[in-house]
Order: C-alpha cells, then structure tokens, then sequence
C-alpha cells in the first residue's frame, strides 16, 4: 500500500512550464538550479555533498538519471517536463532522489504485513509500552527500541535496542538502511515544562531532530508516526471543546515545536508523498513508566503518592480541567491509525481523547478508593500558566468517524487499574 499511495499523493514539481521557462535548455539549468537550491538550503547539515557523490556514482541510480535526463532533453515536441523525470534527475526532500527510494526502499506489501518498526525516544514514558504492544503484534524482532539513554536490565533483555540520537542524522539513516525499517515511530521529544527550563536543547531536539526523521522516512518510503499533543494548542484557541482544525498559537516551545511538526508532516505529505500519521495525544496516565517532565505529569504522580504516603502535593489548581487518556488507550489508537488503510484517513492529525477532569475530580475519584488521601496544593506557576492556557475538552470527533476510534478507559476505570496496579508493585517491592 505505502509505495502506491506515496506514488497516488505525490505531488510533481511545478514543471518549467509554470515556472514561465521558454526553452528545454533552460529547463535543464532550472531543474539544476531547483536541485541545487535544495542542496544549498542543506549545506548546514553534514554530508549532504558526500551523498550526492555517492548519489551519482550509484550505477543503478547513474541509469534512472539517463532515463530522466533524456525526459528532460527530448526533442521539442512540446510535450511538457515528465513529473517523473523531473523527480529521478534531481529531487530530493534531502539528496537522495524518491525514485531511488522507490527502486531501493520501496515498500512491499509484504513488509506493510510484517512492518519493520523502529521507535525512537523509546525510555521515555510511553515508548517501552508501546515496543511490548508492537512486538506482540509483529514480532519481537520486527520492533526496535532507541534512545541515547542506557535502558534498563528488563527492557534490554525484552527485545531488541540500539542507540539512536535522532540529531545524528548518519547514525539514524544507517540504522534505518542496516534494520530494513518499514515504519518510524518518532517519540523524542522534551516535554511541556522541561522544554520550558531549556528552550534551546527543546529546539534542537524537537525541532531540528524532526528535520532528520522527515527526511529520512521521506527518503526511504517510511511510515512516519510523530505524536502531536493538546500542548500544540493556545489561549486564542477554542478550549472547550477543541476541534481538529483552528487556531494554534500555542505559548511553549513544546507546543510551537508540535505545531511545526503537524504543518511539516503533512507538507511532506503533500508535497513528497510521505505516510504521515499524527495523533494529538491528551495528557497520558501510565503506572509502570514515569512521566518527562510535563504540564500533566500531577495525575500520574498523586497514584504513586496515594498508594505510598497518602498525601499528595499537587502543583496545578484543583479547578484546573485537561484532556487525559489512559496508556493503554493511547498506545492502541497509536497502533490503529498506524495500520487504518490511507483511503480512510481524511486528515492526517486527528485530535484524539477519552476524558477529561480536573485535579479535585481526580482527588475525589481516588479518594473513593483510599478515603485517607490527603491532597495539599502549591501551584507551579509556570505549569499553571500552560496548563491555563491548553484545550480543557478535546473533540476527537473526526477520529471516532474516520478510521472508529474508541476509547476504552473513563475516570472510574482509569483510578481502578491504576491503583490496582501500582498497589500490586508497591506490595511486590514491599515482598523483597
Ligand atoms: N506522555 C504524554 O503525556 C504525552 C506525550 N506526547 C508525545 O509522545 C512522545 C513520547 O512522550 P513520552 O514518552 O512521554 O516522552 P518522555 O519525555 O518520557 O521521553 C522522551 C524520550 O526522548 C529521549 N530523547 C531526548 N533527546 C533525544 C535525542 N537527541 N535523541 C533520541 N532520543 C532523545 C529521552 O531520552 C526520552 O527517553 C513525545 O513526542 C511527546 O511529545 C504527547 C502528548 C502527551
Ligand atoms: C500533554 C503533553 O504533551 C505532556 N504530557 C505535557 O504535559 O507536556
């Protein structure tokens, strides 16, 4: 499916004609120009020059150039530019040209069967839950974990892992090229508050890491999944509830970086024919993976604090309401729209949610559970001013229609599973 939608999507260059060229020979030059211009806008990034020497000295890519450049060249018959040879001599979101990809990385309909997955920023709090569920699915050894922090004795003995800094863009291409992946699951990111404490490093690694991923899932026919967020939303934007499409202005480096990161998706798209798949996530409630440092990181914590103190802190305002969603519903609408057939996807950035509350909901909800919790408030003001500022119902609607997103935990279940599950490893540590 992947190589014929990419092929279905994909959108030419504006021929010579458009650009208002009046000869074949300078169409040639223009072509050349265009080609160059993208390599130029690249020249910041490492390699770029070595890759096209590579490039063309490949024998096989050497022949599709001939073919294209022999498109380009041909008699004047008036016809106009071939769109596909325009795309072999000198196209490229980066330096390698999409028919290569085509002849090279093409993705089979056998391999879109039994994708090859690689996940990066994969420690953090969902990627490990998200490995397990792929793996269970696809195969332990058709799921790769990433990340540039060392992983811990369980997940390194639970399936397979690498090292992967997604600013190294050869490491990452070498890695994708070396595994034959199929499908990227990008989750690195610095989240909502700590991308606040350093700006710069949440540029880079949000922002400029993404760069690399597009261009290698755009280069080598990859499934892309980036995660967007309701962080990706502002105060100008409707809150209650938040559609799929209006304004986004959001506030944070996080959410300006997610903002840039939907618009570049489904740029590339539009423009290259990349299977971009995005899914705005709430914030996600998990019991055996912490939280990265974000704005709803208080509703994962106060079940930790429930079950082991029985007091909670909580640094947001009790009347303080966000969307939330339980991991395990975050991790299937992940897997869903990953494997929905593209003829069902009318968007590619669906909003998706399961419920929505505020810290006082949530402290009554467990304290039902465990009558003694006592919860204090000391606001944070820099996570309250986000959090003020972010969607307080979200509408998923177009997800629900589209490709029959369900969610399966409310409130009540989600204390439910929760503290039975962080009470059974509190009781198992206690055991030891
Ligand atoms: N957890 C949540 O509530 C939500 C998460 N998301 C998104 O889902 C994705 C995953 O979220 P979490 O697992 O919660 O994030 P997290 O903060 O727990 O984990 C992020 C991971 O990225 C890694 N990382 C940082 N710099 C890197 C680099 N240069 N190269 C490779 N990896 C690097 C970190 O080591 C960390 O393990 C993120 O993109 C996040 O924005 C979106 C909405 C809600
Ligand atoms: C909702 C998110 O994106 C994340 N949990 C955060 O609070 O930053």
């Amino acid at each position: 499916m992947d190589y014929n939608s990419r092929r279905a999507h994909w959108v030419p260059l504006p021929s010579a004609k458009n650009r208002g060229l009046r000869t074949q020979r300078q169409a040639k030059h223009s072509e050349a120009a265009w080609g160059s211009t993208l390599h130029c806008q690249q020249s910041r990034h490492t390699l770029s020059f070595k890759l096209a020497y590579w490039y063309l000295k490949m024998p096989v890519v050497r022949a599709l150039t001939k073919v294209a450049k022999k498109g380009l060249l041909a008699p004047g018959c008036g016809c106009q530019v071939s769109a596909v040879a325009v795309r072999h001599v000198s196209f490229s979101p980066r330096q390698v040209s999409n028919a290569s990809d085509a002849s090279f990385h093409s993705v089979s309909f056998s391999e879109t069967d039994h994708p090859k997955v690689l996940i990066t920023g994969g420690l953090g709090q969902l990627g490990v839950g998200l490995a397990k569920l792929l793996r269970k699915r696809y195969g332990k050894n058709n799921v790769i974990l990433s990340d540039i922090r060392k992983p811990p004795t369980h997940v390194f003995h639970s399936g397979p892992f690498i090292y992967s800094d997604i600013l190294d863009y050869k490491n990452l291409r070498e890695i994708v090229v070396n595994n034959r992946i199929t499908w990227l699951v990008h989750y690195s990111a610095l989240l909502s508050a700590v991308g606040e404490a350093n700006v710069a490093l949440a540029r880079a690694v949000n922002i400029t890491g993404l760069h690399n991923i597009l261009d290698i899932a755009a280069e080598h026919g990859l499934r892309l999944f980036v995660p967007s967020t309701i962080g990706a939303f502002g105060p100008t934007s409707p809150r209650n509830p938040t559609p799929d499409l209006c304004v986004q202005r959001p506030r944070t480096i996080y959410g300006v970086s997610k903002v840039h990161a939907e618009l570049m998706g489904e740029y590339y798209h539009h423009r290259y024919g990349l299977d971009f798949r995005c899914l705005r996530y709430p914030g996600i409630i998990s019991a055996d993976s912490q939280p990265g440092g974000g704005t709803t990181d208080y509703a994962v914590q106060i079940f930790h604090d429930a079950v082991k103190t029985g007091k909670f802190e909580c640094n947001l305002k009790p009347d303080t309401r966000l969307p939330m969603m339980y991991i395990d519903d975050c991790l299937r609408a992940t897997l869903e729209v990953m494997e929905a057939p593209a003829e069902t996807l009318s968007m590619r950035t669906y909003n998706i949610n399961a419920m929505s509350f505020t810290p006082d909901e949530l402290a009554q909800e467990v304290q039902k559970q465990l009558p003694d919790l006592q919860v204090t408030y000391k606001i944070d003001p820099v996570r309250q001013a986000i959090a003020d500022s972010w969607p307080m119902n979200f509408d998923d609607s177009n997800a629900r229609s589209d490709w029959s997103w369900k969610h399966d935990y409310d409130l009540p279940e989600l204390v439910q599973t929760m503290l039975n599950s962080i009470g059974s490893e509190s009781q198992v540590a206690q055991a030891n």
